[in-house]
C-alpha cells in the first residue's frame, strides 16, 4: 500500500545541542536506510517549513504506524497520513 505522509517537525529550541545533533543524525541514517530499502519512496522538503511530504510503500497501515513510531524524531513530529490508491486516469493504469 502507498501512503502520503506529511511530517511537521518541532524540535524544542532549548534541546541540548549534542542531543539534537545525535537525534538528527539517527533520523537521517534511518531515512536513508528506508529509502534504500524502497520503503520510503519519496522524501521532499516543504518550502518554507521544517516539514516534509513523503510517500511510503508498506504492506498496510499497521506497518506504517510501526515505522513512523520507530523514527527517532517521532516524539517531535506532527504527522498526517493519507492512504493512496490507483487513479483510473493514471498512465500506469492505461498502458
Ligand atoms: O527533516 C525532516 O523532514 C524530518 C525527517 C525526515 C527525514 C529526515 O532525515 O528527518
Amino acid at each position: 500500500m502507498l501512503f502520503h505522509v506529511r511530517m511537521d517537525v518541532a524540535v524544542p529550541p532549548d534541546l541540548d545541542p549534542e542531543v539534537r545533533a545525535d537525534l538528527l543524525a539517527r533520523e537521517k541514517a534511518r531515512a536513508l536506510e528506508l529509502q534504500r530499502a524502497g520503503t520510503w519512496v519519496h522524501l521532499w522538503r516543504v518550502v518554507g517549513h521544517y516539514s516534509n511530504v513523503s510517500v511510503f510503500e508498506v504492506p498496510d497501515g499497521t506497518a506504517l504506524h510501526d515505522l513512523l513510531w520507530s523514527l527517532p524524531l517521532f516524539p517531535y513530529m506532527t504527522i498526517e497520513v493519507t492512504a493512496l490508491t490507483a487513479h483510473p486516469s493514471a498512465l500506469s493504469e492505461n498502458p
